[in-house]
């Protein structure tokens, strides 16, 4: 039985990448359309190694596959995986009382003989606040990543004609991140979590990447120290929960939002430009823009909330985003990102 966990709304229909992101670990995944499983599942739209989140909540399940990719039904994967998933839901009421109430505490039981009373205990000894959720997903030891994205993502010229080497720091990093920073010409370390900022610094990085992953920003201050010890030495790049430490780690303050933001349709602007992306989101905590220190500029702007969505820094060399460039699944309207990262990267080395 997995734990009980939140609840997040969403909206997107590609429910493999979403089944795979470690920033869902410990949390359940409502989906809000109604119809989920028709293409089956493949081993190409993995975006790490296991699923890591608690449950998976449908209205319609559905009972058979259509997709010459397919190789599994949605069914037969989270089976083999031990994965609790649950369909025939009236998922449109569920939304409707998160959209009212925010994220709420849920149990999923195969065992009948449990009372109301002890599922309700067990919901009430359940948290997400104040919980290293990091260090379930994090890579045990370093590794290079060479992998780049397939044809499909040939739209920008993205091929530097110089190499950069990155240092990822696994917080329970999406693979399409790496995907993407291959594309853009990066050679890759990713270095567990916990690796010493000292250790990373001696390999002489040109810049340095801090992933998305699950849980609250406050309840890992070692996180925290290492983006202190790194920010400013070389050029960073923080991606949603990355963004996160980035804010803490400059005395900014984070705070868990009402349902927090997930799907693949969140409209953000660029104060710089004025451009409008459309973007893939997952994230229930946010950072605090006014709490930020002088000289940090909020660039962008969740358009449906007017939260802080993405941060550069140019004396320290950083930038971050909220949401997630790399999409998969979702937009690839910031994808343009990494380029900057890349740009950022160029001009420190000239
Ligand atoms: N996608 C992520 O990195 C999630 C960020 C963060 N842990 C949150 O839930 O707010």
């Amino acid at each position: 039985m997995p734990n009980p966990s939140v609840l997040p709304g969403l909206k997107s229909a590609r429910y493999q990448e979403i089944l795979t992101d470690p920033s869902y670990a410990g949390q359940f995944v409502l989906m809000t359309n109604p119809h989920i499983g028709n293409t089956g599942v493949n081993s190409g739209d993995e975006e790490s190694i296991k699923c890591f989140l608690g449950g998976l909540i449908v209205r319609s399940l559905s009972i058979c596959t259509s997709n010459w990719r397919c190789t599994e039904t949605l069914d037969e994967y989270l089976r083999k995986r031990n994965i609790m998933g649950i369909y025939d839901v009236d998922t449109r009421a569920i939304t409707r009382r998160l959209r009212e109430d925010g994220s709420l505490i849920g149990v999923l039981s195969t065992d009948q003989s449990l009372k109301d009373k002890e599922l309700l205990e067990m919901a009430k000894n359940w948290k997400i606040v104040g919980v290293d959720l990091i260090s379930d997903v994090t890579c045990d030891a370093p590794y290079e990543w060479v992998d780049k994205t397939g044809s499909g993502w040939e739209f920008n010229d993205n091929q530097s004609s110089e190499t950069f080497h990155v240092v990822v720091y696994d917080f329970g990093v999406k693979h399409n991140i790496l995907r993407r920073l291959a594309s853009y010409g990066c050679k890759i370390t990713v270095v567990p979590a916990s690796w010493p900022a000292s250790d990373v610094l001696n390999l002489k990085p040109d810049g340095v990447l801090f992933s998305n992953g699950p849980g609250d920003p406050a309840a890992v201050p070692y996180a925290v120290k290492t983006v202190q010890e790194i920010v400013g030495k070389v050029p960073v790049f923080g991606i949603c929960m990355g963004h996160q430490l980035i804010g803490q780690a400059l005395g900014g303050k984070t705070f868990k939002m009402k349902f927090g933001h997930h799907g693949g349709n969140h409209p953000v602007r660029d104060n710089r430009t004025g451009r409008v992306d459309i973007s893939a989101q997952n994230h229930n905590y946010a950072v605090d823009p006014e709490s930020l220190p002088e000289g940090v500029q909020v660039t962008h702007i969740n358009l449906n909330d007017q939260s802080c969505a993405g941060l550069v820094f140019p004396k320290m060399k950083l930038m971050s985003l909220q949401y997630h460039p790399e999409s998969s699944p979702g937009p690839h309207d910031s994808d343009l990102a990494f380029g900057e990262f890349v740009e950022l990267m160029k001009n420190n080395r000239l």
